[in-house]
C-alpha cells in the first residue's frame, strides 16, 4: 500500500508518497507560490528502475485545488500511485489542534470544525491545512484523511510548563495557554536519538533543537515533552525567519500607542518582518553566513541574537532537566548551519558539553551524527528530521486503528 502525506503551507503544498512496506519515498516534492503569476512545481520520483528522476516546471497555480491536482496529476504521469485504492491513507500535516487532540486523528466534519476553531491560535498555518484537507477528501473521498498534529506531542507538558501567568479565566474559558508546535519533529529526532544513544526513549532526557524557517526548542524527560519554547502560537520563542520570537508584550502597547499601529499591522510585523529578516533584511540562514563572512554587520548581528537566544534555552531546559542526556539539532538551520550551532554551545563546558569542532565543521557531512567529543557528559547530535515519514506512519497506524506510540 502507499502513503500521500501532504504539508500544506500558505502559498506552497510540500508532500511525499511513501511504500508502507519498507517505507521508501516514492515521491516527494512541491508546489510554491500559489496564487503568485508564476507558480512553481518541483517534482522527484523513483522510475519503474529504481533510478531517481526529478522535473520542474512554472505555471500558474492559482489554488491549493489547483496545487493538490497538479500533484495527483504528476504521481499517475509518473506512474508512481496506480489506482486511487493504492491508497492507504492521506496524511495531513496540522499545525494546532488546540486541546482537542492528543493523537493523529480521522478527519471528518466534525475534526474539520476543530481545526477550523483554531485558525486564529495559527493564522500562518491551519487555513492553508483546511485547504488541503478539503481538496484531499474532495478527491479522494474513499481513503481516509488523517490529521497528524504538532502540538499533540506535546500535550504532556505540566501546567506549570503550559499556562500563562495572566488571570486564569483566560484560560477556563478561551484556553489561553502555551500548546508548543513541531511536535512531530521533536518527536522523530527523539526517537533516533534514543537509538543513537542506545536506549529506549522512554529513558531519554533531551533537549531537541528544531531549527528551519520557525524555531523551537523542547525539554524531553524521559520520552515525554515537559517544556517547549513556542507558546499559544507559533510566534513565541526563538529567533525564526521572519518572527521575533521572545518578546516584551510592552512592545506591543508601545506599537499601538505611540506609533499608531493597529493589531493587524502589529501582527505582520512580528510574524512576517522580524526575526533574522527584521535584523538584517535576508531570512535565508545560507545567505547570512555567506554575507557575515563578507564583514556585513546586520547579518553578524542576526546570527549573533539567533545563537544566544537558543543558548537561554539549553540553559534553561538543562535546569528544567536535572540530566541531560543529549543535546539534538535539526531542521534546514539545525543540520546546517554549523556556525550557530558551535555559538549555540560555546562555554558550556562546565554543563558537560563539549563540542568537537573538526565534527561540527565537516560541512560534507550529512546524516545522523555526533559532534561533540568521546568526554562530553552530554552528546550533541545532528539528526536530520523527517516529518513526512512519521505522519505517514503515523497516519496508516490511524487508518488501520493500530495504536500508535506518538
Ligand atoms: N546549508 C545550509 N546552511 C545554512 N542554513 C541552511 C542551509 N540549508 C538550509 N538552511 C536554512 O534552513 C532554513 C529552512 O529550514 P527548513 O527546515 O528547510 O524550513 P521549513 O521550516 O520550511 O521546513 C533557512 O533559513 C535556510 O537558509
Ligand atoms: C509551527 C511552525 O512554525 O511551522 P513552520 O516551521 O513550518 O513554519
Ligand atoms: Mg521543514
Amino acid at each position: 500500500m502507499k502513503v500521500l502525506v501532504l504539508n500544506s503551507g500558505s502559498s506552497s503544498i510540500k508532500y511525499q508518497l511513501f511504500r508502507s512496506e519498507d517505507w521508501v519515498a516514492l515521491a516527494s516534492g512541491s508546489v510554491s507560490r500559489i496564487g503568485e503569476p508564476e507558480g512553481e512545481i518541483k517534482e522527484e520520483w523513483l522510475d519503474a528502475s529504481g533510478n531517481q528522476q526529478s522535473g520542474r516546471a512554472r505555471v500558474p497555480i492559482p489554488t491549493h485545488q489547483e496545487g493538490i491536482d497538479r500533484i495527483v496529476k504528476a504521481l499517475h504521469e509518473t506512474r508512481v500511485l496506480g489506482d486511487v485504492s493504492e491508497l492507504a491513507a492521506i496524511g495531513h500535516r496540522v499545525v494546532h489542534g488546540g486541546e482537542h487532540f492528543k493523537r493523529p486523528t480521522i478527519v471528518d466534519d466534525a475534526v474539520v470544525a476543530a481545526i477550523r476553531g483554531v485558525v486564529p491560535l495559527a493564522p500562518l498555518h491551519n487555513p492553508a491545512h483546511l485547504a488541503g484537507i478539503e481538496v484531499a477528501r474532495r478527491l479522494f473521498p474513499t481513503v481516509p484523511s488523517v490529521a497528524v498534529f504538532d502540538t499533540s506531542f506535546h500535550q504532556t507538558m505540566p501546567r506549570t510548563s503550559y499556562r500563562y501567568a495572566i488571570p486564569e479565566w483566560l484560560y477556563r474559558e478561551h484556553r489561553i495557554r502555551r500548546y508548543g508546535f513541531h511536535g512531530t519533529s521533536h518527536y522523530y529526532v527523539a526517537k533516533c536519538a534514543a537509538a543513537m544513544l542506545g536506549r529506549p526513549l522512554e529513558g531519554c532526557n533531551l533537549i531537541t533543537l528544531h531549527l528551519g524557517n520557525g524555531c523551537s526548542a523542547t525539554a524531553i524527560r524521559d520520552g515525554k515533552s515537559v517544556d517547549t519554547s513556542m507558546g499559544l502560537t507559533p510566534l513565541e520563542g526563538l529567533v525564526m525567519g521572519t518572527r521575533c520570537g521572545d518578546i516584551d508584550p510592552a512592545v506591543l502597547f508601545y506599537l499601538a500607542k505611540n506609533l499608531g499601529l493597529d493589531t493587524d499591522a502589529i501582527e505582520d510585523l512580528l510574524n512576517r518582518q522580524s526575526g533574522l529578516l527584521g535584523i538584517c533584511g535576508v531570512n535565508d540562514m545560507r545567505e547570512i553566513d555567506r554575507l557575515a563572512e563578507e564583514g556585513n554587520d546586520g547579518a553578524e548581528l542576526a546570527i549573533g541574537i539567533t545563537a544566544h537566544r537558543i543558548k537561554k534555552y539549553i540553559g534553561a531546559y538543562y535546569a528544567e532537566l536535572g540530566r541531560v542526556d543529549a543535546v539534538v539539532f535539526t531542521g534546514g538551520i539545525g543540520e546546517n548551519a554549523a556556525e550557530i550551532r558551535c555559538r549555540a554551545c560555546e562555554g558550556l563546558e562546565n554543563l558537560g558539553i563539549k563540542m568537537d569542532d573538526i565534527a561540527n565543521y565537516a560541512l560534507e557531512e550529512r546524516g545522523e551524527r555526533c559532534i561533540s567529543t568521546p568526554e562530553s557528559a552530554v552528546q550533541v547530535l545532528v539528526i536530520p528530521t523527517n516529518e513526512e515519514l512519521e505522519i505517514a506512519q503515523q497516519s496508516l497506524a490511524a487508518a488501520s486503528e493500530t495504536p500508535v506510540d506518538g
